[in-house]
């Protein structure tokens, strides 16, 4: 059994009701705390890994067979393409043939896109039973796997299905990410940008200090970063897990970003597109007269030396417009923007005009006539 290195962070999540309060912990060696998380009553335990991550879902069985759990296992499609339907049918399926009551549960180990549908799954398995998180990327670790939001994609767009299904833990085990791909940990640094923007200036502080060092995923300041931005999901889902107003501001550029990862089909990474929406939003605050010059400019240089995109194609427009309507934010015709008054001031901005939007693409497109 598997016994944590070093300090453990321990960040607590506020549930809705008595008894589904949470906690994510952060460190190394942390796959020994699943039974803690899980709880006494579980006997039969679902593990969710994408093909990629079959060693480390084959660790986590192994862990789970040695405290006594019966151990299954659903391996899916890698990244969005397991944020399928399909998927979720094929996960029910196994779950069925293995006689899954309302006191088991489902165990994710992957990036955002597993505890995406392995937590649908679990939300909608007899109308709902325990999941725990165990995210391998970044972007996992300080978004995805906190906070509830479960979903799969449909034709039309991003997230259109799914619920609110809070886990019982989240497991940040700083190890799973010696393997992970810098493009990855970079893209997920994106949303730890996000949390900079609208929460936590330190974060943009600590990124332009030490931008190498925000590449080794081991180091003691990607450490904090996650710290940081599991500390700032918490605090918001703990307030307003339905997102009935606060948790909107997680959204900050994800109005145009899931546009354009629908429109690339999902061929960029979630967190690259993230990034060309918050300087959208940015440009979009100045074109409204509330953001500074040097705040929209601070979008481009921190988000530009983590070498994440802040431009894209001028001919898209039309198309991302149509799918921003989709948007979860939008009220009817009218579309909503989280944007910033300043760092870390979040706020709504209703724009019933079109053409202020596209004035506004027109700041950060390329090959736009200027
Ligand atoms: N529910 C939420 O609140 C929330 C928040 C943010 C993002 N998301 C969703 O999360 C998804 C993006 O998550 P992501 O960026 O983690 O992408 P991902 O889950 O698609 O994983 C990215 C890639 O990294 C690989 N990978 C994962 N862990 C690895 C490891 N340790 N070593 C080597 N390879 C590894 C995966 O196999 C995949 O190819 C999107 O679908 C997004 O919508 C959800
Ligand atoms: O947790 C939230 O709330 C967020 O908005 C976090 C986002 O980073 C995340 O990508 C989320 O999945 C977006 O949700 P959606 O409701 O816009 O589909
Ligand atoms: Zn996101």
């Amino acid at each position: 059994m598997s016994e944590p290195t070093g300090t453990v962070t321990t960040i607590p999540v506020t549930g809705e009701r008595p008894g589904e309060d949470y906690e994510v912990l952060v460190g190394h060696g942390l796959l020994g705390q699943l039974p803690r998380l899980l709880g006494e009553r579980v006997q039969r335990v679902l593990v969710v890994h994408p093909r990629a991550l079959r060693s480390t879902g084959d660790v986590v069985m192994e862990e789970l067979r040695g405290r006594g759990y019966q151990a299954f296992t659903a391996e899916i499609p890698d990244a969005e393409e397991g944020k399928h339907v399909q998927v979720a049918a094929f996960c029910w399926q196994v779950l069925g043939q293995n006689d899954f009551t309302r006191s088991d549960a489902v165990v994710s180990v992957g990036g955002g896109a597993v505890s995406d549908v392995a937590g649908f799954v679990a939300a909608t398995w007899l109308r709902g039973v325990r999941v725990v998180h165990v995210p391998t990327t970044l972007l996992g670790m300080v978004d995805a796997a906190v906070g509830g939001k479960t979903g799969i994609n449909t034709a039309e767009g991003k997230n259109l299905v799914g619920a609110f299904h809070p886990p019982a833990g989240v497991l940040c085990d700083l190890d799973t990410l010696r393997t992970l791909p810098e493009h990855e940990l970079l893209t997920g640094m994106a949303e730890v940008v996000k949390c900079g923007f609208i929460a936590d200036e330190r974060i943009l502080e600590l990124i332009e200090g030490d931008p190498q060092a925000v590449r080794d995923s081991q180091s003691g300041l990607v450490r904090e970063l996650v710290e940081r931005g599991v500390r700032v999901k918490a605090g918001i889902v703990s307030a307003d897990l339905r997102e009935s107003g606060r948790r909107e501001m997680l959204n900050y550029g994800h109005t145009l970003g899931h546009a354009i990862e629908h429109n690339e089909r999902y061929q960029w990474r979630h967190g690259a597109a993230v990034s060309v929406g918050m300087v959208f939003a940015a440009e979009l605050a100045r074109t409204a007269g509330t953001l500074a010059d040097d705040v929209v400019e601070r979008h481009r240089t921190v988000l530009g030396s983590l070498g994440l995109p802040t431009t894209y194609r001028w001919d898209q427009w039309p198309r991302l417009l149509e799918v921003m309507k989709r948007d979860k934010k939008t009220r009817g015709n009218l579309l909503r923007f989280v944007v910033l008054d300043a760092v870390a001031r979040p706020r709504i901005l209703e724009v019933p005009d079109p053409a202020i939007l596209f004035a506004t693409y027109q700041e950060i497109a390329e090959g736009a006539p200027r």
